[in-house]
């Protein structure tokens, strides 16, 4: 059976999704992406929401049964009329005609929230940056990109705290990798530029065995860690890599992950894709590091061993 593949990038606003999304897509060829925004889906545009006091968080504030009647069209290899949100002018504009492509991602807010879009995903992932981190970037993101003062963000920032706790952090246990880039030190002003990555790995898909790692590095001491936890109760394994981690740590890590992976290989290869790893942020920066290339190779990785089932 041939169908697309989906993937689910899910996670508060400004933790990060679309600038992950652009790194895959990067990895898989941009040409053979279809990348949707859920944000699309809000009922009600800036304006409203102000007046009526809801937040875009909230389940009542989007057409949820519509993204998942969609999210099913393209799973099938439907095409699709989306709607369109501007979050410049904080209005709708006319939809737009989808057809999928090979490999669909799907970002935002609330794509776990109903079993029905669940069941739409092969690889589910979930960003989970400290909220200080998120409130960074969110202020920077939202400041220089949709219109707003730094009080607003702020303020609305503490308005939508019950409804990220109530409806988006819940969907955290859906997913099949929890991704939180992370400040070395507790000053995340000081970060030189270096997070690092905490992935959760739970057993609800098959992962690269890791357990190669440590063989090569001492876990209680370096840049790369393999472990045990729980997370929201259930049992999982814990890959961190932090920002300063050699090229050569780097490099055996990543041949774990492309080894019996052809397409993968040449991926991995610095000399010939020297841009792996690099991502332009969503406010035009430019943001490359390890342990966002590894991100991009475990995520990627999944999509591949999926697209071996059902391409
Ligand atoms: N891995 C990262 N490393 C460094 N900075 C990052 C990273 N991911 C995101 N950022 C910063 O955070 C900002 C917000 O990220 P992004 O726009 O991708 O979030 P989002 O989850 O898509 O937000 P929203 O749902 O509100 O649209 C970016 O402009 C970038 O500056
Ligand atoms: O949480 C968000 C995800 O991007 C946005 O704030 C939400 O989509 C509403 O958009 P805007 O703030 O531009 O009115």
């Amino acid at each position: 059976m041939s169908r697309p593949i989906i993937l689910g990038i899910v996670g508060d606003s400004a933790a990060g999704k679309t600038t992950l999304t652009r790194g895959i897509a990067q990895v898989l060829g941009p040409e053979n992406v279809t990348i949707i925004c859920t944000d699309d889906y809000h009922k009600y545009d800036r304006k409203q929401r102000a007046e009526i006091g809801i937040t875009a968080l909230h389940p009542d504030c989007n057409y949820l049964d519509i993204m998942q009647q969609h999210l099913s069209l393209l799973r099938t290899g439907q095409p699709i009329l989306k709607p369109v949100y501007s979050h410049k002018t904080g209005t709708f504009e006319a939809p737009v005609y989808i057809k999928p492509n090979k490999f669909v991602i799907i970002e935002g807010l609330l794509g776990y929230s109903t079993r029905t879009a669940r069941d739409c995903y092969d690889v589910k992932v979930y960003l989970a940056p400290p909220e200080s981190l998120r409130a960074s970037w969110k202020v920077k993101r939202d400041t220089q990109k949709r219109g707003y003062t730094e009080e607003q963000v702020l303020a609305e920032l503490e308005k939508r705290e019950p409804d990220s706790e109530q409806f988006i952090r819940p969907q955290r246990q859906w997913s099949d990798i929890v991704v939180s880039f992370y400040p070395p030190s507790d000053d995340i002003n000081n970060t030189n530029g270096h997070l690092n990555v905490r992935l959760v790995l739970r057993p609800t898909i098959p992962h690269p065995d890791f357990t190669k790692i440590l063989d090569f590095c001492d876990n209680t001491v370096s840049a790369i860690r393999l472990g045990l936890d729980r997370d929201m109760g259930k049992p999982v394994d814990v890959l961190e890599v932090d920002g300063h981690a050699t090229l050569e740590q780097v490099n055996k890590l990543e041949h774990l992950i492309c080894s019996d992976m052809p397409y993968l290989k040449n991926v991995c290869n610095r000399e010939v894709n020297p841009e792996l790893g690099k991502v332009a942020g969503t406010t035009g920066e430019t943001i490359q590091s390890y342990p966002l290339a590894i991100t991009q190779l475990l995520t990627t990785y999944h999509i591949l061993k999926a697209t071996q089932i059902y391409q």
